[in-house]
């Protein structure tokens, strides 16, 4: 059986008085109870205004949690960081470095998730070098401002359609009562923040979207 790419994307929630670490940590003995380490994968996302040196240490502290259970690490944004912890990757954005320089600076063989909304969008960022698409926001949410209009799952198909080799990861509002629709559309995993960050009981809040992604 070749690699699986994970199916579900946890993305920290580092705003102040939140708690990443226990977050992550829920979130991966509830992936070792399924024996599904494999399905998962963690992104460290921090505000703008968190430091360097704090992403660093967040990032440090999550890739020492994900990899003794072979739990993808993946660093938004700042690719310095991913690379002085050594994470399996970095997503980069609009707003982030190009997805042709995010590959230089990553090298050939890390995992590269670049945002896209569209087929064209789609196809030049996977030209570019990227691994995987993350596509949203798929549903409304309150996690991230000033973003266009939910794609809902019919336009994340198209993106998925566009670009059969490459894995569509769902973003914006995913919650385990609507994940399987983007998975039926044709994404190939999910990416959450408040569904898993939020949840009175991030560790169930895990396996039921693990349990809907099977
Ligand atoms: C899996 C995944 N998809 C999309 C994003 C969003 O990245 P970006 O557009 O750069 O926005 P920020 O997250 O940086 O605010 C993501 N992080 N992960
Ligand atoms: C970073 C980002 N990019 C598009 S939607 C989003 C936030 C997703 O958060 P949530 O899962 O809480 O809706
Ligand atoms: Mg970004």
């Amino acid at each position: 059986m070749g690699p699986v790419f994970p199916h579900l994307h946890v993305i920290t929630d580092a705003r102040r008085g939140r708690e990443p670490l226990t977050v992550v940590a829920a979130a991966i003995a509830a992936a070792r109870r399924l024996d599904g380490c494999h399905r998962l994968a963690v992104q460290v996302r921090v505000e703008d205004d968190v430091s360097d040196r704090d992403a660093y240490e967040l990032a440090g502290a999550v890739l020492e949690l994900c990899r003794p259970h072979g739990v993808w690490c993946l660093v938004n944004d700042r690719l310095h960081v991913a690379l002085a912890v050594g994470a399996d990757g970095g997503h980069v954005g609009a707003a982030d470095l190009p997805v042709a320089v995010a590959r230089k600076v990553l090298g050939p063989t890390s995992v590269l998730g670049a945002t896209c909304r569209d087929a064209a969008g789609a196809r030049a960022a996977r030209r570019a070098g990227a691994s995987y698409l993350g596509v949203g926001p798929a549903f409304a949410t309150t996690t991230k401002t000033g973003l266009p209009s939910p794609l809902g799952p019919g336009a994340v198909g198209a993106v998925a359609a566009a670009v059969p080799d490459t894995p569509i990861v769902a973003i914006g509002g995913v919650t385990a009562g609507n994940a399987r629709s983007l998975i039926g559309a044709g994404a190939a995993a999910v990416a959450v923040v408040g569904a898993v960050a939020a949840a009175s009981d991030p560790a169930r809040a895990t396996e039921d979207l693990l349990r809907v992604l099977a």
